[in-house]
């Protein structure tokens, strides 16, 4: 299937800066086509900002790693959209990337069951050959079931924390730990759909 474009203008190629399946996944729900290039981006975060600007900062450094590697191809006749994106789960203030390890997973799950906490996406559009990055970013409020250490061991053996930030996966085993969400559902999986195809017709590429 082939970008969609409202105009006349040749069509940009999409890049998603991701190495997140989940990334991919979502982008192919929206029937469009890209490439993968995964970002090597350092994800270490000054803490005294806003989430959002957190969240919108990380998704335009992982863009802005991959931009120099395809700067050459790139003119108005052959225009460049790189995808970037990143999340993090905030509770009382407090960021949750992804764990580190077991234990830290099982912290991180320990701090979540039995309350609510927010999930910030953010999103970055780096636009090639004009070299501009446009951000934003979306929250969801999810509310976690209490959970016993035993069921937070049990959920942690399965594997499926470790690459998740706040160590659950909701589109997986995690969904079980749910009680309700309040927001874009696809915020939590990594890349908010609908946020993303406001931003990508902005660039005269139209999902539908
Ligand atoms: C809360 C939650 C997070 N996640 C995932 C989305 C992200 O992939 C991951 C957060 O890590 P990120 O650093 O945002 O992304 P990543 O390292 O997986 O991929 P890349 O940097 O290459 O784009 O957590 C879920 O898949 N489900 C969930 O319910």
């Amino acid at each position: 299937m082939q970008t969609k474009s409202a105009a006349t203008h040749p069509q940009p190629a999409l890049v998603l800066a991701s190495g997140s399946p989940r990334r991919s996944e979502l982008l192919r729900t929206l029937g469009l086509t890209f490439t993968v290039v995964p970002s090597q981006a350092d994800e270490s975060i000054s803490h005294n900002q806003p989430p959002g600007a957190i969240v919108e900062a990380l998704a335009e450094r992982k863009a802005r790693t991959v931009v120099p590697a395809l700067q050459d191809q790139a003119d108005a006749a052959n225009r460049v959209l790189v995808i970037g994106a990143d999340t993090i789960v905030v509770v009382d203030g407090e960021i949750l990337g992804k764990p580190a390890d077991r234990d830290h997973a099982a912290h991180m799950l320990q701090r979540l069951q039995g309350r609510t906490h927010d999930v910030y996406t953010g999103l970055c559009i780096a636009a090639l050959p004009a070299g501009t990055f446009q951000t934003a970013h979306s929250r969801t409020t999810v509310t976690m079931r209490p959970l016993t250490p035993v069921q937070i061991d049990r959920y942690i053996a399965t594997g499926e924390p470790m690459d998740k930030a706040g160590a659950y996966a909701i589109q997986g085993f995690g969904a079980t730990l749910v009680r309700q969400i309040e927001g874009d559902y696809f915020t939590v999986v990594g890349l908010p759909l609908a946020l993303l195809s406001d931003m990508l017709a902005a660039h005269d590429v139209l999902v539908y």
